[in-house]
Order: structure tokens, then C-alpha cells, then sequence
């Protein structure tokens, strides 16, 4: 297994081209948040256009619309029982798929359309309660560009791995029987792609708060639409992610998802220098 090198960031993150436009950032879709779970959703998007996606949509529950509206200006709203759900799956280059969903039976028709519309060639991250909702079914999900990223107990759910069998051998033979790659989360995550694994070196328990994981897939689904869909880009955003809490943890108790997602645009900018 390769720690990732405290370069990578530096090496993805781009300065900005002058003759571009929001579209040359990548389309990005967040498809969860249930009427409880809201928050999730809010904290995957501000994530995704605080790291820097040219344009974030977010598919949710009726009821967060507001919520998303005053927090996060930015972002577009679709009722994610909305007919037109399919069509605008298709209009986006990356989807993030469950943060905050939960497990009814609104949640698996979200799952079931979505998994029915998205292409082969569209980058799709699986979180949270789309994890969890996969594995109770067994479902077979084969897409080539599936970016899986279960805590531990996912992860359990997932792989039939208990926590204490999750070895980064285990953990390899169970990610190569998924399509895509596999960011097992942790204190210390493990990132599997068809050809590689690799080791996050950072980290710290001031990130141990919900809706750190959430942050993560908006960091991701961020750079694969502005940096490309490759091992570098994902384990750019896992390295930043924990680099930016760590920062912060200097001086804070516990890192809070908001001040994170505050903090992405200028560790970008600092990494796009170097
Ligand atoms: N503000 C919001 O809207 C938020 C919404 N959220 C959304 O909620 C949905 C449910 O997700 P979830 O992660 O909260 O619940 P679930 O999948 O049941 O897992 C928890 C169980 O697993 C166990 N566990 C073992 N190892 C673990 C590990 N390393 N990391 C974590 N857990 C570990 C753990 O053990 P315990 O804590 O009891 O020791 C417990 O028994 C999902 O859609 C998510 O996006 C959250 O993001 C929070 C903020
Ligand atoms: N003690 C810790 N040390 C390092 N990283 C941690 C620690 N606790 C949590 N994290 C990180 O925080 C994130 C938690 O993800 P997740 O459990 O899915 O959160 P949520 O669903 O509440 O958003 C993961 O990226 C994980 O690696
Ligand atoms: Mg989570």
C-alpha cells in the first residue's frame, strides 16, 4: 500500500485557466437529504462549491429547500421525487448519491431511479445511506466509475468484513469485487482502485463529528469534476480533507464541517501556487 505524498494536492490542483467558464469546472449533483437527514445534503453541496465544482445541484427533500436556499445561495434545487429527477441526472458530470437519504421506501425509489439513469461514463459517489441501502439488497452495482465511501459499519455492510477483520488485505479482496474505487474511511482511510491502494497519512479526532464523511464527498465530487476522475484527483481530496483539519485542529478542539468547508478555498489556492 502507497501513503499518499504530501505533493499530491499540489500536483492536482490547478491554477485556473483564463479562458474558462463555471461549465469548465464540472456539473455536480447531490442527490440526499430525507426531511431529518437534511443537513447531510447541505454540508455534501457547500462542500462541492466551496472546493471549487463550477455548478452544484441538489436533489432533496421538498422540505430542505429553504434551508439549502439561505445557506448555500449557490446551489439549485430539485425535489428528489421529482419527474424530472432522471433528466437532470443526466445533465451532470459527477452525482453524489446518499448523504443523509436514509433507508425508506422514498429512499430506495431514489436509489432505484438514479442507479436506472446514471451512464457508464458519469462519475458516481456512493455514500452513507445509498451504502447502506445497496448492501441490505445485495444489489450489483456495475459502474465502471463508482467512487464507494463507507465508514467502518458500512463498510461491515458492504464487504461482509466485520470491523476488526478489516485489514488492508481483507479490505483489497473485498474493494476488487466492487466496480470502481473504494475509499474505506477510518482514522486512518484506505483508498482501493483496480490497480492500487493507497494510505491517507493524516487525519486527527478533532474530525471525529457527523458530517465530516458528508464534506468528504463534496471535496470529491469537486475534484474529479474539475481535476479528472483518476487516483490522483480522489486521493488529492482525501489528503485535503484531512489536511485542512489538521490545520485547523492546531488551535480547535474539534473541527467542525462548516469551518472546514470555509477553509477549502484557501488551502486550494495555496496548493494551485506551489
Ligand atoms: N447532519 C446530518 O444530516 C447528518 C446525517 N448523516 C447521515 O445519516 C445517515 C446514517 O449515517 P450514520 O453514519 O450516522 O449511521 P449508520 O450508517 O447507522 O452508522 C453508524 C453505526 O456504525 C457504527 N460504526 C462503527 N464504526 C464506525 C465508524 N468508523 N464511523 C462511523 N460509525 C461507525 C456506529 O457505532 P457507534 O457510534 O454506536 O459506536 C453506529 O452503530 C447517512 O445517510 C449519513 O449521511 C450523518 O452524516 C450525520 C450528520
Ligand atoms: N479519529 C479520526 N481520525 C481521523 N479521521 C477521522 C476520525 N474520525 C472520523 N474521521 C474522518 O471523518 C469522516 C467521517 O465520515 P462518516 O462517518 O461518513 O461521517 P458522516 O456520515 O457523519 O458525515 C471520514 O472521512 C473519517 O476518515
Ligand atoms: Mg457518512
Amino acid at each position: 500500500m502507497k501513503t499518499i505524498d504530501q505533493a499530491l494536492p499540489a500536483q492536482v490542483i490547478r491554477l485556473r485557466p483564463a479562458n474558462s467558464h463555471k461549465g469548465t469546472f464540472g456539473r455536480v449533483l447531490i442527490i440526499g437529504g430525507n426531511p431529518q437527514y437534511g443537513g447531510a445534503a447541505i454540508m455534501a453541496a457547500s462542500a462541492a462549491v466551496y472546493a471549487g465544482a463550477g455548478l452544484v445541484s441538489v436533489a432533496t427533500a421538498t422540505v430542505n429547500r429553504s434551508a439549502l436556499h439561505a445557506r448555500l445561495p449557490e446551489a439549485m434545487m430539485l425535489p428528489y421525487d421529482d419527474p424530472s429527477l432522471p433528466a437532470l441526472i443526466q445533465s451532470v458530470d459527477v452525482i453524489v448519491l446518499g448523504p443523509g437519504l436514509g433507508t425508506d421506501a422514498t429512499a430506495q425509489q431514489v436509489l432505484t431511479t438514479t442507479l436506472a439513469a446514471v451512464t457508464p461514463e458519469q462519475s458516481v459517489i456512493i455514500d452513507g445511506s445509498a451504502i447502506t441501502l445497496i448492501a441490505q439488497q445485495h444489489l450489483t452495482v456495475a459502474l465502471p466509475k463508482a467512487v464507494w465511501t463507507p465508514h467502518q459499519m458500512e463498510w461491515q455492510r458492504l464487504s461482509g468484513l466485520a470491523v476488526a477483520q478489516q485489514t488492508p488485505t481483507s479490505n483489497a479482496a473485498a474493494a476488487s469485487q466492487l466496480a470502481g474505487t473504494v475509499i474505506v474511511k477510518s482514522h486512518r482511510t484506505e483508498i482501493f482502485t483496480a490497480a492500487d491502494s493507497f494510505l491517507n497519512p493524516l487525519g486527527t479526532p478533532a474530525m471525529a463529528t457527523g458530517g465530516m464523511g458528508d464534506t468528504l464527498t463534496g471535496i470529491l465530487a469537486a475534484f474529479i469534476a474539475q481535476f479528472g476522475h483518476h487516483a490522483g484527483s480522489i486521493c488529492a481530496a482525501v489528503y485535503t480533507h484531512s489536511a485542512i483539519a489538521e490545520q485547523l485542529a492546531q488551535d480547535h478542539y474539534v473541527v467542525v464541517p462548516s469551518q472546514l468547508i470555509a477553509a477549502l478555498p484557501a488551502y486550494m489556492a495555496q496548493q494551485a501556487k506551489k
